[in-house]
This record gives structure tokens, C-alpha cells and sequence, in this order.
């Protein structure tokens, strides 16, 4: 079956795709974050506290309310429905909030009183003409179905505010519907400039949303979706909220992604039945074959031979890599997952076969600076220069993706915390103490050592934890001064009783589901004078920081607040943005 037809970009620059037929599925929220890890969606007991958010801003409760009346209609539709109800801080809960507060809150009850909340106002398939209102946290854009319908969102990939477009519905949610962009009738002039885009398969590929905007523009959409976050997860009264500041841009806005996960099916069972031999010749490519990234709102494979957010090393790499999986396609009997890993070459003693020194040091790693190589074992070992350390992890295990961007973010984090911007801190609190909850391969444990007297980190892999051990030992840092332990990061509480609290600064950057309430009534107890929140998931970030700062109250004397709130870019041309929140204890 050869690739459905799909024209790109149309004379006049807006974007036109045709849509394969859709598996059933709940596309967004089993949509890949930017580092490829599935968005979580397992928050509902351990943050109870989901419900009384829903009840504060009054939106979302209601989605809750309909999912339960479903539960009394027939068994089908039952399971239908219930399937459509987002998991809490998913990307389809979070475009669910934004269409709601797009429609404004009579809409949504009124709708919910009718019971006509998922009683979308679309045939099957139907294509109508839409003008976008705006753009949700997802980076999807949301417009009003038109007149005479009822109030209802349509949420469309690529398309900017403003803009006239003709679409496709193809599913629908509580008081919204999905729809694949086929034409920008009339594209927003002042944002889109379709001469930006940089990859073929910009509009088809689901990896990026953003390479038709200026990149000011890019950082501008981020700061905004920061802004969103704090107003409705949060639960916080905006006093509480500082002005969120300019996002941080990436030094590289292509060329940065140190890491990809390619992927491809196994040849279907017929082909595998008909080859004649296990090998294909490079002239002889079965149409069915694709090996690259998924397509917008499907889990269907692209073939994708390039990718220009990717660094170089790893484009160099996957042409011949393609060849040969291609040479071999009928080895393989599942679909597979690749890795490619930017990494620095190692040291010649290393490839040489000689035992590595023990203290091979950061010195003899910065001979090799220049020269990058691909790693694609799971199991290999990556190099990474951040500033003057250096960093050796094990290829499938977390580091971040972006390494252009990681001096500017471990300096804002230092920044943060010896430089109060509300209050002055004193030389004799000087922070002495660093520890670094969720800390991975010791990213910020290690790059901001040498301004503590001691730098502890925990993490849940072990693996990490022996790659951290070792990146601090490269580095020069002795075990008295920097140490890292295996666990849970609620843990890390009972090793740290000896650390002044009034002179720690405390790190954490869990997954995307953010943190948990042991973590946080841990943290309250231990009182450090400082907390640096960093994460890639802004949602769950404005929930735990909500929760830190309410239950903080609560607290005899002194309370958190949110100090500082900002974006980082770590990966352009995507709808993705890091956030840093500082909390400092008065
Ligand atoms: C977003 S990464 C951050 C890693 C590191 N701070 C960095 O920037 O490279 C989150 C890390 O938290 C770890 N993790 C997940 N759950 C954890 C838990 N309950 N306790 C400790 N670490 C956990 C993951 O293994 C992952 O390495």
C-alpha cells in the first residue's frame, strides 16, 4: 500500500493533508511527549485533591458529572463514553479545560442540564469552514462551531488565531470535537510564514506544531501557556502568582534534539508469507515499509528519512541505519522502536580496549569535544559536555534532550537560588546545601557542586544513580562532597536531617505526572530554605505547587511562596515548554 496523497503546502502557503482512516483510539492522550515517553495518567488517588480543583474553577466537575450519567445509559455507549474521559493533566484533559473555558461556563452547564454535552453538532466526516478563536495549551487551535449549531470547540492541529480553515470532524469528546486540518482558507498574515518551515513533512509528521511561526512568536505561545497553567491547575488566587517572565530561548532552534526514536512496523503477515528470501535488495523497497515517526492524530508510521530538529550525527546516522533495516525487514517479526543518541566520541583508551583510568577526568573527555557519534544500543554509553562537566549515562536511560539549552538552564537554576528577587539573602544563609530530588543521571546535582559544601541526589533507577556516581567522580568531586542514592525520592528526606535547612536548596524534576503528596508533606516538614521546581509538564507543576503552597499555610511561622514562575524552550518548533518555579520559604 503505497502513502495516501498528501500536498503539503499549497501555493498560497497554508497547510493541506489528507487523513488515512483513523484506528478507534484516545489519540491525544496516548500522544508522545517531546522526549518520546507517553504522557502519564495516573494522578486521581494520589492527588485527591484533583476533584477540589475541578470544584474551585468549576469547569471540569462537569465533565466528571456527564462521565456518570453515562454510566446509566446502555453498556455501549457506556463503554464509549467512558472511554472519552480524559485522565487528569493528559493532553486531552488539558484541550478539554481550554474548550470549556472557551465556551464560558452558562454554555457548559446549560449543555450539561440538557444532557446534550456529547451530543456533538457534526455528521460523520463532515467538513465545514471554521475561524479559529485560539490556540489551546496543546498547541492545537480551538474554534466555535458555526452558527446556527450549538456552542460547541472544534480543535485542529496547525492552524493559527484568526484564520479561516476548512476541516474535517473525525471524533468527538464532551463539547468538542476533533477535526484534521484541510485547508487554511485565509492564513493570519502577521504569524504564519510558511517559508519558515524546515521539514518536509512539517503538517503530516506529528513531532512538531510550531515551524510556521517566528520563534519569538514560538516563545511567546510558551510564556502564555505558563500563564494558563497557573490560572486554572493551580487553584491559587492570582496574588499568589507572580508575572511569569519571557521564555528562555534554546541557543539551537534545529539541530538540537540529541535524541530520536524512529520506529517501524514488522512486515505484515502476507508479505512475510510471500518474500521469497530474508534479505531486500536497496532497489527493491516493499511499499508498506516506513520507518520514522508517527502522523498527526494516528499511530500510523511515516517514513521519514530526515528529521531537522535532530542533530546532525543523528541524520547522518539514520540513512544508513534505514538501509539496514530495509536490507533485513523480513528479520523482523514485531515492530521496533529505534534509539539514536548524540554522544562525544569516547576517549581513546576506552576504544582502545584499555581499562578506562579510574579518574578518567573531564580534561581528557574535552579532547574529544569536537567529535560527536551516534549511540543506538539501549545499553551503550553517551558522553555530554554541560558547561566545563562532563556527563557519562547509559543511552536509554533519561538525560535531557536539548544540550544547547542546558547551560543557560542550570545557571537560571543556580541563579535562583543565591539570588532571592523578593527578599535579600544574608552571606550568613548563604545556601551550603544542595539536594536534588528526581535527580537522573545528576544533571543539576553535579553542574552546581561547586557552589555547595555538599550535593546529595536520589532517583529511582539505579542505573542513574551508578552513571551519577561516576560523572561526579570525572569530575572531580569526592564522595564527602557529592553523593547519590537509589530510591524513592520521598526518601531523600531522611537522609538530609543533618543538612541546615535554613541553608538547603532543594531540586526536584519528576516525570510528567509531577510529584506526590508524601513527597510534599515530607517537604513541608523539612522546611529548606529554598525549593527550585523544574518541570516538563507545567500542568502538574501548577498542581503540586498549589497543593505546596496551600498546605504550607498551614504551616507555625513561616509559609512558601512562589517567587519566580518562567519558561524554557527546550524544544523548538514543538508546542512543548519546561517550566522553573521558585519557592522560597518567609
Ligand atoms: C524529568 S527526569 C529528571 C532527571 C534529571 N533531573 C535531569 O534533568 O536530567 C525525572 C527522573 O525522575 C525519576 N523518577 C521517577 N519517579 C521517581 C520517584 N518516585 N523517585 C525518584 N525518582 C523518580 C525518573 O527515573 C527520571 O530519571
Amino acid at each position: 500500500m503505497s502513502e495516501p496523497p498528501i500536498r503539503p503546502h499549497s501555493p498560497d502557503g497554508s497547510v493541506l493533508q489528507q487523513r488515512p482512516e483513523k484506528k478507534p483510539r484516545l489519540e491525544s492522550s496516548l500522544r508522545a511527549s517531546p522526549d518520546n515517553k507517553m504522557l502519564n495518567s495516573d494522578n486521581t488517588t494520589q492527588h485527591g485533591s484533583v476533584n477540589n480543583l475541578e470544584a474551585d474553577t468549576g469547569l471540569v466537575i462537569q465533565q466528571a458529572t456527564a462521565a456518570t450519567k453515562v454510566k446509566n445509559t446502555s453498556r455501549k455507549n457506556k463503554s464509549k463514553h467512558k472511554r472519552m474521559v480524559p485522565e487528569p493533566y493528559t493532553t486531552e484533559f488539558v484541550v478539554a479545560r481550554d474548550a470549556a473555558l472557551l465556551l464560558g461556563k452558562e454554555s457548559v452547564d446549560r449543555a450539561s442540564a440538557d444532557a446534550t454535552d456529547w451530543n456533538a453538532p457534526f455528521e460523520p466526516r463532515e467538513e465545514v469552514e471554521l475561524v479559529v478563536s485560539c490556540l489551546s495549551s496543546t498547541g492545537d487551535s480551538l474554534s466555535l462551531a458555526p452558527s446556527p449549531r450549538k456552542p460547541w470547540v472544534v480543535v485542529t492541529p496547525l492552524a493559527l488565531p484568526g484564520e479561516r480553515i476548512r476541516v474535517r470532524v473525525y471524533r468527538h469528546a464532551r463539547l468538542y470535537s476533533y477535526a484534521d486540518l484541510l485547508e487554511v482558507i485565509t492564513p493570519n498574515a502577521d504569524w504564519r510564514d510558511m517559508t519558515r518551515v524546515q521539514c518536509k513533512y512539517f503538517g503530516k509528521c506529528a513531532g512538531c506544531q510550531y515551524q510556521m511561526l517566528s520563534y519569538d512568536r514560538q516563545l511567546d505561545l510558551k510564556r502564555n501557556v505558563v500563564v494558563k497553567a497557573y490560572e486554572n491547575f493551580s487553584g491559587l488566587s492570582p496574588s499568589s502568582i507572580p508575572v511569569v517572565r519571557s521564555t528562555i530561548a534554546s541557543p539551537l532552534q534545529y539541530g538540537y534534539r540529541t535524541k530520536i526514536t524512529p520506529h517501524f512496523d514488522a512486515p505484515p503477515k502476507k508479505a512475510q508469507k510471500a518474500a521469497v528470501k530474508p534479505t531486500v535488495d536497496s532497489m527493491d523497497r516493499p511499499d508498506w515499509l516506513r520507518i520514522g515517526f508517527n502522523r498527526i492524530g494516528t499511530r500510523q508510521v511515516m517514513d521519514i528519512e530526515e528529521c531537522p530538529i535532530a542533530t546532525p550525527i543523528l541524520n547522518e546516522t539514520l540513512g544508513p541505519l534505514r538501509e539496514r533495516i530495509t536490507a533485513n525487514i523480513y528479520t523482523y517479526k514485531k515492530g521496533v522502536s529505534l534509539l539514536l543518541r548524540d554522544s562525544l566520541e569516547p576517549p581513546p583508551s576506552e576504544t582502545q580496549g584499555e581499562p578506562p583510568a579510574s579518574f578518567a577526568n573531564a580534561d581528557s573527555l574535552s579532547v574529544a569535544l569536537d567529535k560527536h557519534v551516534c549511540i543506538t544500543d539501549h545499553k551503550g554509553s553517551v558522553r555530554e559536555r554541560v558547561g566545563d562537566k562532563v556527563f557519562k549515562y547509559t543511552a536509554g536511560s533519561f538525560f535531557q534532550n536539548n544540550n544547547s539549552v542546558l547551560v543557560p538552564l542550570t545557571s537560571y537554576v543556580r541563579d535562583a537560588i543565591f539570588q532571592s528577587s523578593t527578599s535579600s539573602i544574608s552571606s550568613s544563609l548563604r545556601p551550603t546545601h544542595l539536594v536534588d530530588a528526581y535527580c537522573g543521571s545528576g544533571l543539576f546535582a553535579i553542574t552546581l557542586a561547586p557552589h555547595f559544601d555538599k550535593v546529595t541526589g536520589i532517583e529511582l533507577s539505579e542505573d542513574s544513580i551508578r552513571c551519577a556516581t561516576h560523572s561526579a567522580e570525572l569530575n572531580h568531586l569526592p564522595p564527602k562532597k557529592c553523593t547519590f542514592m537509589a530510591g524513592d525520592a520521598s526518601n531523600i528526606f531522611a537522609t538530609v536531617q543533618g543538612f541546615p535547612r535554613d541553608q538547603t536548596a532543594l531540586i526536584i524534576d519528576p516525570p510528567r505526572k509531577g510529584t506526590d503528596e508524601k513527597f510534599i508533606d515530607q517537604l513541608l516538614q523539612f522546611k529548606c530554605a529554598t525549593v527550585v521546581y523544574v518541570s516538563c509538564n507545567v500542568h502538574t507543576q501548577a498542581r503540586d505547587i498549589g497543593m505546596i503552597l496551600r498546605k504550607s499555610e498551614m504551616m507555625e511561622g513561616q509559609r512558601y511562596v512562589l517567587e519566580s514562575l518562567v519558561g524554557f524552550d527546550l524544544f523548538p518548533q514543538t508546542a512543548h515548554v519546561e517550566s522553573v518555579a521558585v519557592l522560597r520559604l518567609v
